[in-house]
């Protein structure tokens, strides 16, 4: 069975061609800067070379033409017809409370989406024009949302309000929801797999920090609190988001910067984190080298996110009254040995300690970074939203 994933965002698709008998990638890919006319289109065949192109793409339906045109494609493509895609799995950023796991869509279930799209103003609408052009270009798949939110759906009430009056909630559904809840899921199950133990019998806290980040609290298994909130600015300083902030700045700097609400919107999910306080970039791997090589702006940047993310782990080992396994994922959880290290320097009270030689160790495989004396598992787990995304597809698919 093969099974397409898509992951739309605003100017971009990823998609992903799993085999599913063996979970194998057979093909994947990028197209960036939709919109434009020099859209870039990369392609690969596992075990071969990257292709790129640029190309004039002007909405997600020509993107996802392009894409299948490139796996259909006589010379290089890896299926000879669009019928060989039994379905379809789509990243759905936001889920509501309509969705606590994935869902084949229907009429019903796109309406439900289409719902949440106050909620998730500059996720949902890409998501539902990818999902739009690929029922149109495979219309004998099955079209499957997988939902970032869906894992949280079991946070207690105590986690997921916001103390503002209740009526909010029950009028206008304002609460907390999470996100990246498909790599939570994905990755704390690697984790308990990984020391040989039921997840149901551990406390363990997830930090997913790629350009968006977010901590989850997962006790037993399920998701009792996570660092995101009703949209996916709250909580950790991110890459260009700023995470947690006094709600109260926002009106004052509207009046002061003379600035409109979607221009106060894009500041801070665009232009703030570590791209706003360095000035210079929102890429972790840059900002960390202009720190070392004495860029003062940078080391605070890195500092305050470091701080950050430090206090909420620290939180919700409290909120946890304890913490069996502390795990790393994604683009700086899996690559940065200085924030893990650094992060964990300062958590010793907990009895967590770092083994740097295990740290530095470069691998695409789970593995754990705490001496043998730490009380606490720490580990470095390699993230795989795409492939979680095809197993809840084939699932939906089996059953149905
Ligand atoms: N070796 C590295 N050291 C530090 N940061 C890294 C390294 N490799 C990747 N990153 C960071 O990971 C981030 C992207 O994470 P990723 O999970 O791919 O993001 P996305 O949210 O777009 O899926 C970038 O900030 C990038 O700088
Ligand atoms: C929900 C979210 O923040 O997603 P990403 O990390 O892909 O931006
Ligand atoms: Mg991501």
């Amino acid at each position: 069975m093969k099974i397409l994933v898509i992951n739309c965002g605003s100017s971009s698709i990823k998609y992903e061609l799993f085999q599913m008998e063996d979970e194998m990638v057979i093909a994947k890919g990028l197209v960036e800067k939709i919109g434009t006319e020099s859209a870039i289109v990369t392609y690969q065949v596992t075990g071969k070379e990257e292709r790129m192109e640029t190309a004039e793409i002007l909405d997600h339906r020509e993107g996802l033409n392009l894409v299948l045109r490139l796996l259909m494609d006589e010379k290089e493509g890896v299926i000879k017809s669009k019928n060989e895609v039994t379905a379809v799995g789509h990243r759905v950023v936001h889920g509501g409370e309509y969705f606590s796991k994935s869902a084949i869509i229907t009429s019903e279930v796109r309406q439900a989406i289409r719902k949440t799209i106050d909620l998730a103003p500059l996720h949902n609408p890409p998501n539902l024009l990818g999902i739009s052009a690929a029922e149109q270009q495979l219309p004998d798949a099955t079209h499957v949302a997988v939902f970032d939110t869906a894992f949280h759906q079991t946070m207690p009430k105590r986690s997921f309000l916001y103390p503002l009056p209740y009526v909010l909630y029950t009028r206008h559904k304002i609460r907390r929801y999470g996100f990246h809840g498909t790599s939570h899921k994905y990755v704390s199950e690697k984790a308990a797999a990984f020391v040989g133990k039921p997840l149901s019998d551990l406390k363990v806290i997830s930090a997913h920090i790629g350009n968006g980040a977010s901590v989850t609290a997962i006790e037993n298994g399920i998701s009792t609190d996570t660092s995101m909130g009703m949209t996916p600015l709250e909580g950790l300083m991110m890459g260009t988001r700023c995470g947690d902030i006094d709600p109260a700045i926002v009106p004052y700097v509207i009046a002061k910067e003379d600035l409109t609400l979607s221009e106060i919107q894009s500041m801070m999910n665009k232009h703030s984190g570590l791209l706003g306080v360095t000035g210079m970039s929102s890429d972790m791997r840059e900002v960390t080298e202009a720190m070392e090589e004495g860029n003062e702006q940078a080391k605070l940047a890195i500092q305050m996110y470091l701080y950050k993310l430090r206090k909420t782990i620290g939180a919700y080992i409290a909120a946890m009254n304890g913490i069996d396994i502390l795990l790393f994922t994604a683009g700086v959880g899996e690559n940065s040995t200085y924030v893990r290290q650094e992060v964990c320097n300062n958590l010793s009270f907990f009895g967590i300690e770092i083994d740097t030689t295990q740290n530095n160790i470069r691998s695409k495989e789970v593995r754990e970074i705490s001496t043998p004396n730490s009380k606490v598992k720490v580990l470095v787990v390699p993230t795989n939203e795409e492939l979680m995304i095809a197993r809840e597809a084939k699932q939906l698919v089996d059953q149905s």
